[in-house]
């Protein structure tokens, strides 16, 4: 049987007296019954044999006992249970301790699976099993002792049996623990998934990935039901083979009794007796069996609480990221077979307000030509985000046009591929989260896409390269390689127009060198839009729009508008709207 994990350690040493607690009433009640089957014994024997029948002192004693049992057992179920709702809160203390310790992030998933699930299965062990432990020895030494002078033989028959339910339970619990294991690793990376999947939705909407993240869920949904029947088919298995154990225990005895009694070697009281005794002797065997079970759910999830607090499960800090050189293949054949013309977008007259709001665009216009890296730059609250919504249509807008080669933003055609500023991979494997807006991308083409992305070094470092895991909300990527991901994502998709917030925020300087290059590699055949706050992405466009007022204030070159006294000449002397300006500007 493995060890159960420390974490268990501390409320089981504190639970000590409780449990012995509750071990003493359950011993009680087992005295208590090898008396009331004594006592009725007596009674059927005295209205068998000897006519004086069932007296009230009889019927007394054994309604008594009968009380005095029920009593008894109520007291030790009632205080188990009460045990194992400490339990639960011990470790649900230890869990918050373990985290607040922690030197990193829990993946929220796995915290919400353990946190509830997980404490959940451990309260059993604690409430079911552990009592069963204890009855399971005390109430058959019990019943032996009665038995062994009362008739060696059925105990002999008890003694020589009793071990068989044990070790088969250990048997098949062998078996049990893998799969319950495998279930839990099973329910912890689809609970992860699904969370991303949730905090993601408006990027799966925006790539129009509804239909095979539905997909995704429902395998994920179905690979956890077959597990489960899995575990419940060797559950129920296990219990078939210890009642058939137990029944035929108890067969055994009642056939020596039976042929005792025709032969004459035994009394009707005696043999009664005993045969009463037999299925109360397996009943403790047969419950540990049942709650065996407790405590292989309580181990696996034991497993992860550990790992949870014990910073076992900090994500793998990643390789510090390289400037990658233009790789030759970022420079070979393009991505698509056919490259799609990129689109001319034209803004006319767009004037925008949230509801109750003032108008955060007015009369705003603008064209951005096919093929070229245009950076949207503005102060802190001018526009840009609600621009980018708008020529994503997740907004309309109250007066104006917007057309992307002649169609409205919301329109599948013009369905434009969006990087916001934290791109969310799910948990799953680097080519999922690439595949995210070109499910049936095949892998040459994945593999092309991060080599365009500029990517391809930090999956090559990865031994199962595009089949490596990323743990839940992107854990085990770095910021760059987050970005770099969802880059490849765009290159992937089959959208002339693209999207994006900041692609380089907080990165350091070798990964925006990485990231810039990709970004000018995604305007080949694709019209790209970047709402820009460093400088380094500001200088990689080909023309820069100044939004100021609700509308584009200035548009240009960078170095002409730099150049000349306007809006962004006034931005970049602020400093702080543009991350970085400033003190660039300054060590001019
Ligand atoms: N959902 C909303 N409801 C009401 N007002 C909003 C909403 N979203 C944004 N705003 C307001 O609209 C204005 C423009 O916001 P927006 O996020 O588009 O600016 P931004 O240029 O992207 O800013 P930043 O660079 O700080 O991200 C701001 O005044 C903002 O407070």
């Amino acid at each position: 049987m493995p060890p159960l994990p420390a974490c268990l350690d501390a409320p089981r040493a504190a639970l000590r007296p409780a449990l012995l607690g509750v071990a003493l009433l359950n011993g009680a009640a087992g005295v208590v019954l090898v008396a009331l089957a004594w006592c009725l014994a007596d009674t059927l024997n005295a209205l068998v044999f000897h006519d004086t029948g069932p007296t009230p002192l009889r019927l007394g004693t054994v309604a008594a006992l009968l009380l005095a049992r029920a009593a008894l057992m109520a007291a030790a179920q009632g205080r188990a249970a009460a045990l194992g709702f400490e339990a639960g809160r011990m470790v649900r203390r230890r869990l918050v301790e373990g985290l607040l310790a922690r030197s990193t992030p829990v993946p929220p998933g796995s915290l919400a699976l353990v946190g509830v699930e997980g404490i959940d299965a451990i309260e059993p062990f604690f409430a079911r099993y552990l009592p069963a432990t204890f009855h399971a020895v005390l109430l058959p030494v019990v019943v032996l002792v009665v038995v062994v002078p009362m008739d060696p033989l059925s105990a002999l028959v008890l003694a020589g049996t009793a071990p068989l339910i044990p070790l088969f339970m250990l048997l098949i619990g062998h078996g049990t623990q893998t799969l319950n294991a495998a279930q839990w690793a099973e329910m912890t990376r689809a609970s992860a998934y699904f969370l991303d999947v949730v905090r993601a939705l408006p990027l799966v909407r925006a790539f129009a990935a509804v239909p095979a993240e539905r997909q995704r869920l429902a395998t994920a949904a179905s690979a956890w039901c077959d597990g489960t029947v899995r575990v419940l088919r060797l559950a129920f298995l296990s219990a078939l083979v210890l009642e058939f154990l137990a029944t035929l225990g108890v067969a055994l005895v009642a056939v020596f009794i039976g042929f005792r009694l025709l032969w004459g070697q035994i009394e009707f009281e005696r043999g009664l007796f005993v045969l009463l005794l037999a299925p109360e002797f397996y009943l403790p065997l047969r419950s540990l069996g049942v709650h065996y079970h407790a405590r292989l759910e309580a181990q696996a999830a034991a497993e992860r609480l550990a790992a949870l607090i014990e910073d076992e499960n900090a994500p793998p800090s990643s390789a510090p990221e390289s400037p990658t050189p233009e790789s030759p293949a970022s420079q070979a054949a393009p991505l698509r077979p056919e490259e799609p013309s990129a689109p001319r977008v034209e803004v006319a007259g767009v004037s925008f307000a949230y509801p109750g709001h003032a108008p955060v665009l007015e009369d705003c216009s603008f064209t951005l030509e096919p093929g070229t890296l245009t950076a949207l730059v503005g102060a802190s609250g001018a526009g840009k985000s609600t621009l980018l919504a708008l020529l994503r249509g997740r907004l309309t807008p109250q007066a104006g046009t917007i057309r992307v080669d002649g169609v409205p933003p919301g329109a599948e055609a013009a369905r434009p591929a969006w990087i916001p500023q934290e791109p969310h991979p799910f948990a799953g494997t680097l080519a999922e989260a690439v595949r995210l807006g070109a499910p049936d991308a095949p892998d040459e083409a994945v593999s092309r896409a991060l080599d365009l992305a500029h990517a391809t070094p930090f999956v090559a470092e990865r031994p199962q390269g595009l089949d490596a895991p990323i743990g839940e909300g992107g854990a085990g990527l770095s910021g760059g390689e987050l970005r770099r991901l969802a880059l490849a994502r765009a290159f992937l998709m089959d959208a002339p127009l693209v999207l994006l917030d900041e692609p380089s925020a907080s990165l350091d300087h070798e990964s925006e060198t990485a990231l810039i290059a990709a970004l000018q590699g995604l305007r080949r055949g694709r019209t790209v839009l970047v709402a820009a706050h460093r400088l380094a992405t500001i200088r990689a466009a080909d023309r820069v729009l100044v939004l100021a007022g609700g509308r584009v204030a200035q548009e240009g070159l960078f170095e002409t508008l730099r150049a000349s006294d306007g809006p962004l000449r006034a931005l970049l002397g602020a400093g702080a709207p543009l991350v970085g300006a400033a003190l660039e500007e300054t060590s001019r």
